[in-house]
């Protein structure tokens, strides 16, 4: 999470012998004691044994007496400067204390690894009705003080989550969900609970949402606003999530070694009888795909993910017959992009590359269920509409790859919206 502190000129008494913070290339901040000062100029020991010279405006006075374990709440840090700060959730963190609040502000430090037993069924329970600031600082803490404001005051809450990519929202915001599920938790009527479906909406997003970057193998490639609805008995009654501004240039443009979006994968991991259904095969032989050489992620199984994925939909709602529908769009995708256009005969026009291009764009009007002609009209030529007449402009070859990748994005990002 991101935090924005305003940091106000501390007036200390820094002088020779004072335990001090200073800039440091590799470590970004490191203590040491003051040996001399020279009017703005300061000598610094430093206690990884190196001495050097800082401006006095540029070093901060070390809290000698500060907590070995560091403080649950920087209001709580006699110095509250970046260094201050740093440190004491540095501390934290080695301790696995990833959480800390400012205020009623919670940061937290994403730990890298898995710590199942910070989020168990134990831990909601103990969060449960309690005050904030009462326990460790904790995800579940926020939104339990935000469950329990929405129903003393009957006025709606939000959570803020914020950070930089790979900080953890994604996580965070699943943990919250998770939280405010198991507090407005009940039986559903059809056998699937409202929270499930809340919760199993996580993967379906992900899926078409999120891909690997080079700060993050599951980043979320779209912003979210996640709204949980509840009854006057404080169950859920309902949920919606609305999606914002999806990175359309990911379909068509990857760079090594990201990904595209994890659903082309897990489609080309799907079941033979699925692959045979779509016309697909090794992710190694579309365009849209082989632009990187990463195509597997760690510790990821895409054929297991692709019926993971089927599932989480039919627990969201979807029928076989929409889920169908959404992986044929997919596939089509991946068709399009494997189209490749040579000049034609007239000036800047173009055709079909070779009898390839003829099936993909063959095989892409058949999944789309749209008419050949029309399809490959949609990618040859321009239509330009005047108040007089309705024109029609060939392309040349570079326009019509232009105008395929269009239409490719255009689909994705219209199926994502859906
Ligand atoms: N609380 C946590 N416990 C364990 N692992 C975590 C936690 N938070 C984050 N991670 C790890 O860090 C990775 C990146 O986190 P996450 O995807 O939540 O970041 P993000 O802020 O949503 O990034 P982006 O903006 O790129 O989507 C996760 O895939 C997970 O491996």
């Amino acid at each position: 999470m991101e935090f924005w502190i305003c940091l106000q000129g501390v007036m200390t008494n820094i002088i020779v012998g004072s335990e001090v913070w200073v800039e440091d290339p590799s470590v970004a901040w490191i203590d040491g004691e003051v040996l001399k000062i020279n009017g703005e100029e300061v000598e610094i020991h430093t206690t990884d044994g190196k001495t050097v010279i800082a401006s006095l405006s540029k070093i901060y006075s070390k809290d000698v007496e500060a907590p070995a374990g560091g403080v649950d709440d920087m209001t709580k840090l006699s110095y509250l400067h970046e260094p201050g700060v740093l440190h004491n959730l540095s501390t934290r963190y080695q301790l696995n204390e990833i959480y800390t609040y400012t205020g009623n502000i919670l940061i937290a430090v994403n730990p890298f690894k898995r710590l199942p037993k910070l989020y168990d069924a134990k831990m909601m329970e103990r969060y449960k009705g309690a005050a904030l600031g009462e326990l460790d600082p904790h995800v579940f803490a926020i939104a339990d003080a935000a469950f329990r404001a929405m129903v003393n005051e009957g006025k709606s809450n939000s959570i803020l989550v914020s950070g930089e990519s790979g900080a953890g929202k994604t996580e965070t915001t699943k943990m919250l969900m998770r939280y405010l599920a198991y507090l407005g938790g009940h039986k559903g009527t059809e056998g699937r609970t409202v929270e499930q479906q809340i919760l199993e909406s996580n993967p379906v997003l992900e899926a078409f949402g999120n891909a690997k970057t080079v700060r993050n193998d599951n980043s979320s490639r779209f912003g979210k606003f996640v709204e949980i609805q509840f009854d006057k008995q404080t169950r859920i009654s309902g949920a919606a999530i609305r999606t914002y501004l999806l990175e359309r240039s990911r379909v068509c443009q990857i760079s090594d070694p990201e990904r595209n979006y994890h659903c082309f994968y897990l489609l080309c991991a799907a079941p033979p009888e699925e692959i045979k259904k779509y016309k697909l095969g090794d992710p190694r032989s579309f365009r849209y795909l082989n632009q990187s050489k990463c195509y597997e992620l760690d510790g990821v199984n895409d054929s297991h993910d692709y019926l993971a994925t089927r599932r989480a939909m039919g627990v969201v709602g979807m029928n076989e017959k929409e889920q169908d529908a959404i992986f044929r769009v997919l596939a089509s995708v991946l068709h399009l992009g494997n189209i490749d256009f040579s000049k034609g005969k007239e000036v800047d026009s173009s055709v079909l590359k070779d009898d390839k291009s003829k099936f993909h764009l063959r095989t892409a009007a058949e999944l789309l269920m749209c008419d050949l002609q029309e399809l490959e009209d949609a990618l040859l030529k321009r239509v330009m509409v005047t108040p007089e007449e309705v024109i029609k402009r060939s392309l040349d070859p570079v326009g019509a790859s232009v105008s395929r990748d269009g239409l490719a994005k255009t689909l994705y990002s219209r199926l994502f919206d859906w």
